[in-house]
C-alpha cells in the first residue's frame, strides 16, 4: 500500500512548545489531499486492540478522506431520510454535521493521538484541548518529555497526563505486535478480518479459561497513576476509561477501604494502567501481588496533586513506592513522569513562629522556597531528568470564572450565615470544615433544620463516603459537608457554591477547596466565613494568593437574619438535648451490659434519677421539635419582603413557592459593581469597638466585633467550640 500525497500544508503551532523536545524538528506539515494506491487489504496500523478494532477501521477510512467520508454518509441514507425539512435538505444537514464533527476533532490533530482515542474524545464531545492540554501534549506525546504541569483547578489536567499515557501504551502495543507478528501472517490475519467484514461475517476467536489466565499472567503493567484520595482515584479511572473506551486498554483502581480480595481479582486480569492511593498499593506490593510485581517496569508514572502527595509527614508509602519503582537507573531513565497540581508552583512565606532564626536552626529542613526551588525539590525526590515545566497559574491556581468573597462574623454566628446562605441561595453547595468533629456537628445541625446535608470525612466507611458523593452528584440542591478529604481533584459537575465554614489552614487548601466550583469555564462562588481568631490566617492567605488586602464582603440582607436565628437557635437547643439523651442512653446501655456480664439483676442497680433525667430531656426535646417543625413549615422569608438588593433577572421561585431566591454569583457581582460605582470601600476588616453588641438582629458582621490584630488579648471572642 502506498500513500500518494498530493498537497501538504504547514501546520501552525507555537514552536516554543516544542523547543528542545524533538531533536532536529523544523516544522510540521499536514497532508490535506492524498490518494491510496495499490491498497492491500489490511494495514498494520489497525492493530490497536481487539476491542478498538472495528471502530478504528471505520474511523480510519473516515478521517483519511473527508470527501469520501461524506459521500459514504450520503450513500448510507435511506430514501425516506433524504427529504427536505424547512427548506434544508437532510443530506445537506448530515454533511454539515459530519463536516463539523471532523472540524471539531481537527483541533486535536497535531498531537499524534491515535484514532481510537479521538473516537473517545469525540464521544465525550471534547471538541478541543484545554490550554494546559494544548501546551503539554506536544512535548509529552511527540517529544516524550517528563512534564511538570501547573494549571488552575478544573482546567483538564487529568487528560493532560492521561492522553500521553494512553497514546504511549497504544504505541508500545502496536510496536510489539509489529515486532512479534511476521509480515505474512499479519497480512493474512488482516485479510481474513476484511474478508469477513465484506462477506457480512463476524470475526470469531475461541478462547478458553486457561488461555485467559495465561494471557493475563503475561500482561504487562505499563502505567501507574497515584492520587491522594480514594474518591479521586476512582474519578481519574472513570475519566480515563471514558476516553479509552475504544482502545481496549484496561484500567484498574487500587484504593483502601475496599475489599482487598476484589482488588486482587481485578489485578489478576492484568490491567495496563493502575490508578491507586499509595497505602493500599504498597500493601498489595508487599504481599507479593503478581501483577504489581512488575511495578518497577512501568513506562509511565503520573502523580496527581503532587504537592500534597509529597508533603512532609504524608504518604510515607509513596516514598517507599518511589524507592522501589526507581530501583534501576536504566528503567528510571526510560520512564516518562507526569507531575501535576493546581498549586505545584504556589509558594508562601513561613509561619511567624518559624521565622524565628533560632527555631529555623533547629528544624533545618524548613525554609522559605521560591517556585523553582519547590519544583527542583520535587524533581529530586522523584528522580526526574530534564523535565518540561508548564505553568499557567500566574501564581494563583483558581479559575477566572470563580467569584471570591468573605463574610466576617463572630464564631457562634457562623451557623446563622450558613443557614441564611443555603436558604437564600439554593444550589449544589459544598461546605468545608477543618475537622471531622466540626463536620459532624454542622451536619447534625443542618439535618435538624431539614437541609438534608451529606457528610463526608475520613472516619466514615468507604461505602458511605461514595454513596454520599453519589447523592451529592444526583441532586442539584444537595449540600455536602466535608473535611479536606473532598478538597482536591473531585470533579462534580455544577457545584455552584463553596463555603469555607472555617478558614483553611493553608493557601493550597483554599485553592483546592474553592476549585470544586467554577470548573471547566463555568461560573461559581466561594465564600470564606471568618471569625476573629482566623484573621491572621486569612490575611496570610490573601497575601500568598495576591488578593490584595482583603476579599469583597458577601452581601447579606440583615432584615432576614431574625427568622434565621430563631430556627438555628431552636435547632441548636434540640441538638444539645438529643446529645444528652444519646449519651445517657449509651451510658445506661454500658451499665446494663456490664451488669449482665456479672450476672447481676439490672433493676437492683438502675438509678431512677437517671431515667427521670432522660425522660425530662426527651419531653423538652419533643416540645422543641414541634416548635421547630411549625417554624420550618412556614416560609422563612415571607413573600413580598423588601430586600436591600433588587431581585435579579435570573432569580427563581423557591420550592415553597413563596420566596424568591437569588443566584449568589449574580448577587455578589452586582454588589461589587455597585460598590465600584459608588466608590464604596469594602466593610473594613478591623473596626475597633469597645463592646460586642448583644443585639443580634442587625448585621452580625465585623461592625460589632472588636478586631485588633497584633493585640492577642483582644482578638479572642468567646464562642462555641467547633
Ligand atoms: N478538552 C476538554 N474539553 C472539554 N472538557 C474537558 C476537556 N478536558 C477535560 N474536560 C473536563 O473538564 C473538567 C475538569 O477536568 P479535570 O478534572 O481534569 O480538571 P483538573 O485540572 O484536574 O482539576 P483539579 O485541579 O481540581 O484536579 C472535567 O469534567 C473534564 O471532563
Amino acid at each position: 500500500m502506498t500513500l500518494q500525497a498530493i498537497t501538504w500544508k504547514p501546520v501552525k503551532i507555537d514552536y516554543n512548545i516544542l523547543s528542545g523536545s524533538v531533536d532536529g524538528l523544523i516544522g510540521i506539515q499536514e497532508c490535506t489531499d492524498y490518494s491510496l494506491q495499490n491498497i492491500k487489504k489490511g494495514s498494520k496500523r489497525r492493530s490497536i486492540s481487539d476491542e478498538g478494532m472495528q471502530i478504528k477501521k471505520k474511523k480510519t477510512s473516515r478521517s483519511r478522506n473527508k470527501k469520501n467520508n461524506i459521500l459514504l454518509e450520503k450513500e448510507s441514507l435511506t430514501p425516506s431520510t433524504c427529504g427536505t425539512t424547512n427548506g434544508v435538505s437532510e443530506v445537506e444537514e448530515t454533511i454539515h454535521k459530519v463536516e463539523k464533527d471532523l472540524t471539531n476533532l481537527e483541533s486535536w490533530n497535531s498531537y499524534g493521538l491515535p484514532e481510537s482515542i479521538l473516537a473517545g474524545l469525540k464521544e465525550l464531545k471534547f471538541c478541543q484541548p484545554t490550554l494546559i492540554q494544548s501546551l503539554t501534549l506536544p512535548s509529552a506525546i511527540l517529544g516524550r518529555r517528563n512534564i511538570l504541569g501547573a494549571a488552575e483547578t478544573g482546567s483538564g489536567k487529568t487528560l493532560a497526563f492521561g492522553l500521553p499515557i494512553l497514546t504511549g501504551i497504544l504505541n508500545i502495543k502496536e510496536k510489539s505486535i509489529n515486532e512479534t507478528v511476521p509480515q505474512d501472517q499479519s497480512d493474512s490475519d488482516e485479510s481474513d478480518f476484511d474478508n469477513a467484514e465484506e462477506n457480512g461475517m463476524g470475526c470469531v476467536r475461541i478462547i478458553n479459561n486457561v488461555d485467559i489466565e495465561e494471557t493475563h499472567r503475561n500482561k504487562p503493567l505499563y502505567a501507574l497513576i497515584l492520587t491522594p484520595t480514594r474518591e479521586l482515584a476512582m474519578q481519574v479511572k472513570a475519566h480515563l476509561a471514558a476516553v479509552a473506551k475504544y482502545t481496549g486498554i484496561q484500567i484498574a483502581v487500587v484504593v483502601g477501604g475496599m475489599a482487598a480480595v476484589k482488588q486482587e481479582r481485578i489485578l489478576s486480569k492484568g490491567p495496563e494502567i493502575v490508578v491507586a492511593t499509595p497505602g493500599r498499593l504498597w500493601e498489595l506490593i508487599q504481599q507479593g501481588n503478581p501483577h504489581l510485581s512488575q511495578i518497577d517496569n512501568i513506562k509511565y508514572l503520573a502523580i496527581d496533586e503532587t504537592d500534597r502527595m509529597l508533603e512532609r509527614g504524608h504518604f510515607q508509602e509513596l516514598h517507599d513506592l518511589l524507592d522501589r519503582i526507581n530501583m534501576e537507573d536504566s528503567k528510571r531513565k526510560e520512564r516518562q513522569y507526569f507531575v501535576f497540581s493546581a498549586t505545584l508552583t504556589l509558594v508562601h512565606e513561613l509561619p511567624n513562629y518559624l521565622k524565628n532564626k533560632r527555631k529555623i536552626k533547629r528544624s533545618k529542613n524548613i525554609e522559605e522556597m521560591d517556585a523553582s526551588q519547590k519544583l527542583q525539590k520535587i524533581v529530586d525526590m522523584l528522580g526526574i531528568s530534564n523535565p518540561k515545566v508548564v505553568d499557567v497559574t500566574e501564581g494563583k491556581g483558581t479559575s477566572e470564572t470563580l467569584t471570591e468573597c468573605r463574610i466576617t462574623c463572630d464564631i457562634d454566628k457562623k451557623d446563622y450565615y450558613v443557614y441564611y446562605f443555603l436558604k437564600k441561595h439554593p444550589g449544589r453547595t459544598l461546605i468545608f470544615c477543618n475537622s471531622i468533629g466540626c463536620v459532624k456537628r454542622l451536619a447534625a445541625l443542618l439535618s435538624i433544620l431539614d437541609c438534608h446535608p451529606l457528610p463526608i470525612h475520613a472516619s466514615m466507611q468507604q461505602r458511605q463516603r461514595l454513596k454520599n458523593l453519589e447523592r451529592f452528584r444526583d441532586n442539584e440542591n444537595s449540600i455536602l459537608v466535608a473535611t479536606d478529604v473532598a478538597a482536591r481533584g473531585l470533579d462534580i459537575p455544577h457545584v455552584e457554591h463553596v463555603l469555607h465554614y472555617q478558614t483553611p489552614r493553608t493557601s493550597e487548601g483554599y485553592v483546592h477547596r474553592s476549585g470544586r466550583t467554577a470548573r471547566a469555564s463555568r461560573q461559581g462562588i466561594t465564600v470564606l466565613l471568618i471569625e476573629p481568631n482566623e484573621l491572621p490566617n486569612y490575611l496570610k492567605l490573601c497575601r500568598t494568593l495576591g488578593k490584595g488586602e482583603d476579599l469583597p464582603n458577601f452581601p447579606v440582607q440583615e432584615n432576614l437574619l431574625n427568622a434565621v436565628k430563631k430556627r438555628v437557635n431552636l435547632a441548636r437547643e434540640l441538638d444539645k438535648l438529643q446529645l444528652h439523651v444519646r449519651k445517657a442512653n449509651s451510658e445506661a446501655g454500658w451499665f446494663q451490659k456490664a451488669a449482665e456480664d456479672m450476672d447481676i439483676l439490672v433493676d437492683d442497680f438502675s438509678s431512677k434519677d437517671d431515667t427521670d433525667e432522660i425522660q425530662k430531656h426527651k419531653k423538652i426535646a419533643e416540645l422543641k421539635r414541634k416548635q421547630l417543625a411549625t417554624l420550618l413549615a412556614t416560609p422563612i422569608f415571607p413573600s413580598g419582603f423588601s430586600g436591600k438588593y433588587p431581585l435579579l433577572s435570573n432569580s427563581k421561585l423557591s420550592f415553597d413557592g413563596n420566596i424568591k431566591v437569588e443566584n449568589a454569583v449574580e448577587v455578589m457581582k452586582s454588589a461589587m459593581e455597585a460598590d465600584n460605582k459608588n466608590k464604596k470601600k469594602n466593610i473594613p476588616l478591623f473596626k475597633p469597638k469597645k463592646k460586642v453588641s448583644k443585639n443580634e438582629s442587625g448585621n452580625v458582621g465585623l461592625k460589632k466585633i472588636s478586631f485588633n490584630l497584633g493585640k492577642k488579648k483582644n482578638t479572642k471572642v468567646r464562642g462555641k467550640k467547633k
